[in-house]
């Protein structure tokens, strides 16, 4: 007799599954070369159940790997996307082939969030003005004009660590804020409670609520929900969307407005905003005008392209300009306490070449290899976007034999990329010396594909890789963090654990922060910095 117990009717309903699967797979390949190989997808939930962990994709997707190679075709929910494992395929197609790979992933979710963030822009005439906009301030031959303001918002942080170390989260929070807003806006945020500052946060807590996992994949199923009233009982994320909508406003309007009110008086010193309209010449143009505030509001906001699939939407919704760069140096400490020889070698670095009486500067960066090599393999280590951002084809292409099909979602694993046996052996290990040739100087190796690819790549890479030099290296010039103590004085040991929201950073950790210069006061901090603590 045949069994009919609910083991049967499991096992049924589980080859039906596969059944349609595999139909839907071969249909899809008879018209066009085959797709990239990858895990088997399933109706409703694709190829989901193939992942280990969810949350965190980038390692499943590196785990496929061996078993797919380093172009892989999946489905993640209802999306299907190509993942790209490896940089041969990255530079293949995201860069030689950039003209087809320059599109961004849509979302109905957009609209309600985040209309003019141009990392989520598709690739158009808009998204290139608002590139260039930005490209303008931020080009390599910008950077060395915003080396003064970098230390001083480096100098800034160090008060902050002196005064009240236990907080390193809110001062590595407020550095990025502190020379993006002077970059975009000449606008020095106060270290604590500037309302600037408060509104991009709130702005960025609305959006990562808005297009958070739970709340992108119910939004997408059920794209109604989106036009109900906000009154309407139950429609709390469609009250969030006007709130958003509503600090996107303020967001836009309040910088930009003190900017154009302070250049009638002439109080204005060369910052994006006032450099762009400047070029206006007096010609009033409202779309460019327009153009411009949005684009600067939204270097603050940075990159947060991702509408791929809810799971990766919520796992790699890739960094902001601020969230990356603060995850960053998070990791850095983290990296720091687990690895007390790195930072005692580093420090010696400092101590040898800049010596104690003042702290470091940009000139000393050739002298200091290592500490650049303790920057490279922070970003390789632990990347803060380890799926980076998205891309999207504008038209179908055909790569190595497999079919990539027109609109599909392109992610870059920049996580299994920087972890390659191969280039980087044991590559869960923290070891800057990889990144050092044996007379000591630096690889050629810059760690430029955390940045992204092609022409979608960081458009802020050369001023965040300035930013995160000053404020590690002068972090360490003045001090050590060290594991913390229990009451019975034995350290306690730090377990690395990371969250998920924008960009990827370590859960706060128990650590000791503790100035290493001499009589280490604020008296002795302003003279080295030559702040002021009173006008911080
Ligand atoms: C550690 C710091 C940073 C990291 C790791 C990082 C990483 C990234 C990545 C992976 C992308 C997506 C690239 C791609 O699509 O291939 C991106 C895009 C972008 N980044 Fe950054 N970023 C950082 C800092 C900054 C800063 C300081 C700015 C300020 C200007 C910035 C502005 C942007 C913008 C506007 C985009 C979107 C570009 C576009 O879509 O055309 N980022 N970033």
């Amino acid at each position: 007799m045949l069994d009919t117990g609910p083991g049967f009717y499991l096992a049924a309903l589980i080859c039906t599954l596969i059944g349609l699967s595999w139909c839907r797979k071969h249909w899809d390949n008879r018209s066009h070369p085959p797709l990239p190989p990858g895990p088997p997808s399933f109706p409703i939930v694709g190829s989901i159940l193939s992942l280990d962990n969810p949350t965190q994709p980038w390692l499943g997707f590196n785990a496929w790997k061996s078993t797919y190679g380093d172009i892989i075709y999946a489905r993640l929910l209802n999306k299907p996307v190509v993942v790209i494992n490896s940089e041969e395929v990255a530079k293949d197609l995201l860069e030689l082939r950039s003209a087809i790979y320059s599109d961004r992933p849509q979302s109905i979710v957009y609209e309600f969030f985040g209309p003019d963030i141009m990392a989520l822009m598709a690739y158009g005439d808009r998204w290139r003005l608002h590139r260039r906009i930005v490209d303008q301030s931020f080009r390599p031959a910008a950077t060395p004009t915003y080396h003064t303001t970098l230390r001083r918002s480096a100098h800034k942080m160090l008060f902050g660590f002196l005064q009240n170390p236990t907080d390193y989260t809110s001062h590595f929070q407020m550095f990025p804020h502190s020379y993006i807003l002077s970059i975009v806006y000449d606008y020095e945020p106060r270290a604590n409670g500037d309302h600037i500052v408060h509104i991009m946060q709130r702005y960025m807590e609305l959006f990562v609520a808005g297009v958070g996992l739970s709340a992108t994949m119910i939004m997408e199923t059920f794209p109604f929900l989106l036009r109900l009233p906000a009154w309407f009982p139950g429609a709390t994320f469609k009250r969030a969307a006007v709130e958003c909508l509503k600090m996107d406003h303020d967001m836009q309007e309040t910088p930009f407005q003190d900017v154009k009110e302070r250049m009638s008086t002439g109080r204005v010193a060369p910052c994006l905003v006032a450099d762009n309209l400047n070029r206006m010449n007096g010609v009033e143009n409202d779309d460019f005008e327009t153009a411009v505030k949005q684009a600067a509001s939204m270097v603050f906001a940075g990159t947060q392209a991702d509408e791929l699939s809810p799971v990766v939407a919520h796992s790699s919704l890739s960094s902001a300009a601020t969230e990356s760069t603060y995850s960053t140096l998070l990791i850095f400490l983290l990296a720091m306490v687990v690895h007390p020889e790195v930072q005692a070698k580093a420090q010696a670095d400092i101590d040898r070449v800049v010596g104690k009486d003042r702290l470091p500067d940009f000139d000393d960066r050739p002298a200091l290899p290592y500490l650049d090599a303790v920057l490279r393999e922070t970003l390789r280590w632990y990347p803060a976007a380890p799926l980076g951002a998205p891309h999207a084809t504008t038209t179908s292409d055909i790569y190595k034999g497999y079919f990539i099909p027109k609109g599909i979602t392109v992610i870059a694993n920049t996580w299994a990329m920087s972890h390659d046996e191969n280039k980087y052996p044991n590559p869960d290990a923290f070891k800057p010396e990889r990144f050092l040739r044996e007379d000591g100087s630096l690889t050629r190796d810059t760690m430029s594909l955390i940045f992204g690819w092609g022409r979608r790549a960081c458009v802020g890479r050369h001023v965040a890789n300035a930013s995160l030099w000053i404020a590690m290296t002068s972090f360490l010039a003045t001090f050590s963090v060290h594991k913390a103590l229990d009451e019975h004085g034995k350290e306690i040991p730090v377990a690395p654990k990371f969250s998920i929201g924008l960009a990827i950073h370590p859960e706060t950790f128990p650590c000791r922060i503790v100035p290493r210069f001499e009589d280490a006061s604020v008296e002795n901090l302003t003279r080295l910095t030559g702040l002021v603590v009173e006008q911080l």
